[in-house]
């Protein structure tokens, strides 16, 4: 079946990594960030990371992380990918990329027009911009289950890889790829009966719908 790319994000245990691999996601979101319900330990990591080996693609989730947090989350869960979900630069971006030589991806707040065009900045220094609804001050910068208008994307003349995030859940995800034709799709809670309790009905859901 067709259909955009899948990533299940905030993934920490093997039951919920077990339903993504079962479900066929394309890539496994691990979360980075001490305040999220969803953040791994390293010890934690490096456990799943041994089961994902050779069965699903790891992207590692941060927000305004340094350096030795992203050296030891990308040697302790083997990251295919770095998801950078905060304030970092397109020079920070870039700088990341050639250092670690992993693709990278940068997540791009969207809540009015003039919030996607804001992804021009990182073209050239990043491999896909992730487009995400922006969340209120001081709340999680992601994994909120907001959602955005997403005709908003259609001001998104680049067309350069990207992905959309942001309230996507089994419900909604096919009108979501049908509207946008996004290339990937990627949730976190809208597969979750409680914040950071991944439901695996719900992950395999969300995966038929997505390329129904
Ligand atoms: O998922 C988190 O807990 C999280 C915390 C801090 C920054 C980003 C976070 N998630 C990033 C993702 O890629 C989520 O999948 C994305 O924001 C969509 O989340 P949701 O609206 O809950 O599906």
């Amino acid at each position: 079946m067709s259909g955009p790319r899948i990533k299940i994000c905030g993934i920490s245990t093997a039951e919920s990594l077990s339903a993504i691999i079962a479900a066929r996601a394309d890539y496994c979101g691990f979360v980075f960030f001490p305040r999220s319900p969803r953040h791994v330990s390293l010890e934690q990591v490096a456990a799943l990371a041994d089961r994902a080996e050779g069965r699903i693609a790891r992207v590692g989730l941060f927000v305004d992380a340094d350096d030795l947090v992203l050296e030891q989350a990308v040697a302790a869960a083997r990251l295919d990918a770095l998801q950078l979900h905060g304030d970092e630069s397109p020079e920070r971006a870039a700088e990341l990329r050639a250092r670690f030589v992993l693709p990278v991806w940068k997540a791009i707040p969207v809540a009015a027009p003039g919030d996607v065009e804001r992804a021009e900045r990182y073209r050239g220094a990043v491999d896909l911009v992730l487009f995400d609804a922006k969340t209120p001050k001081g709340a999680l910068p992601g994994g909120m289950g907001l959602s955005f208008d997403w005709s908003l994307l259609s001001a998104w003349k680049d067309r350069a890889p990207w992905g959309l995030a942001g309230g996507l859940n089994p419900s909604n995800v096919a009108e979501a790829a049908a509207l946008t034709r996004a290339p990937l799709v990627d949730t976190s809670s809208g597969v979750e009966s409680a914040p950071g309790v991944k439901d695996e009905a719900l992950i395999a859901a969300f995966c038929a719908a997505a390329r129904a």
